[in-house]
């Protein structure tokens, strides 16, 4: 496939052809075995979901690519977030670009070797994504746009050989865009969902996990965030939210993949970006905890399939 020295979101919109229907579905086929062929070489592939926004997915997601990075994986990290992509930003590689090779578009690498995928590297700074022309009055023509984007965009990056992909999916509940989104990476090994033990009380988590099965993605497990709160001068843990994720977990039959606690001096750090990471610190062992759950969780998946 011929690429573009630069690319941008416009030149993305460009090459959308919407004069016919039989043009729209040739364009489909055409990027969903540009994705397959893309992804290849990827041997696990996950997405991390969440009921609603503002949980803590993208900072979950992250800690768990640096987790794998930590235990020796080749990971790649793919933020699909049009309105609100904040991954590079967290990785200190906001303002960094995919490189255009005759191969693809190759992914910058940040903190121990972790490649990443944003549309963020096509968004213009602070400015929310405006589509024009006929979108403008139909919201199910802007939804068909955005999941055209990132199907382009998904088809266009060259992740080489990687042990783990991990997705940062838009936030968003039940009937939303995640579901739609995670159907396009072949061969999903699953899903995580993160969620905070206040969302817990609200029915939004399991709504999530039901919509995700309904669409045929296997559910891994809960990881819990803001469990508690870690007193950034003492260290000890406070009870922060009111909520049963165990409980939950048991009605919804996944595993509860972890707990991390409300960490200021942590995510500061992420927000910064100039992530802390000292695998020594306590918040950084619980995410490598849940890494190594995730892997037995996958590894259990490998080994049932082969007897099967
Ligand atoms: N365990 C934590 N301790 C302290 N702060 C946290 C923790 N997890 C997330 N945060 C902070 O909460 C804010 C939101 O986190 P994040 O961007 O990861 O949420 P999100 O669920 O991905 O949001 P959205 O999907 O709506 O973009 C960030 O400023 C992040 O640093």
């Amino acid at each position: 496939m011929d690429m573009a020295p630069e690319k941008d979101l416009k030149t993305i919109l460009g090459k959308l052809q919407y004069s016919d229907d039989a043009k729209v579905i040739q364009q489909i086929t055409e990027q969903t075995k540009q994705v397959h062929a893309r992804m290849a070489g990827i041997k696990h592939k996950l997405v991390v979901m969440s009921g609603k926004g503002g949980v803590g997915k993208s900072m979950t997601t992250v800690n768990l690519a640096l987790a794998f990075a930590r235990q020796g994986s080749q990971v790649g990290l793919l933020d699909v977030d049009l309105n609100g992509p904040c991954v590079p930003r967290m990785l200190g590689l906001h303002g960094h670009q995919l490189t255009m090779t005759p191969q693809g578009a190759v992914p910058p690498t940040g903190p121990l070797g972790v490649k990443v995928a944003s549309m963020d590297f096509f968004l213009d700074d602070a400015s929310p994504v405006r589509w024009k022309g006929p979108m403008d009055v139909s919201p199910v023509w802007l939804g068909l746009m955005e999941m055209n984007v990132i199907r382009e965009f998904l088809a266009d990056v060259a992740w080489g050989e990687l042990d783990y992909l991990l997705a940062d999916l838009p936030p968003g509940a039940a009937a939303d865009k995640p579901p739609v989104i995670a159907g396009f990476i072949p061969d999903l090994a699953g899903a995580i969902v993160v969620t905070t033990p206040s969302e817990v009380a609200s029915d939004v988590v399991q709504k999530s996990v039901t919509y995700a099965r309904d669409m045929g993605i296997k559910v891994l497990g809960i990881v819990e965030n803001m469990s508690e709160y870690r007193c950034p001068s003492c260290g000890e843990l406070n009870e922060l939210f009111e909520g049963n994720t165990e409980a939950m977990c048991e009605v919804l039959d996944l595993p509860l993949l972890g707990r991390i606690p409300f960490d200021r001096k942590l995510a500061r750090t992420f927000d910064k970006g100039a992530p802390l990471l000292d695998e020594s610190y306590p918040t950084i062992q619980r995410y490598q905890e849940i890494a190594g759950r995730i892997r037995t969780l996958l590894d259990y998946k490998k080994v049932l399939a082969e007897k099967l």
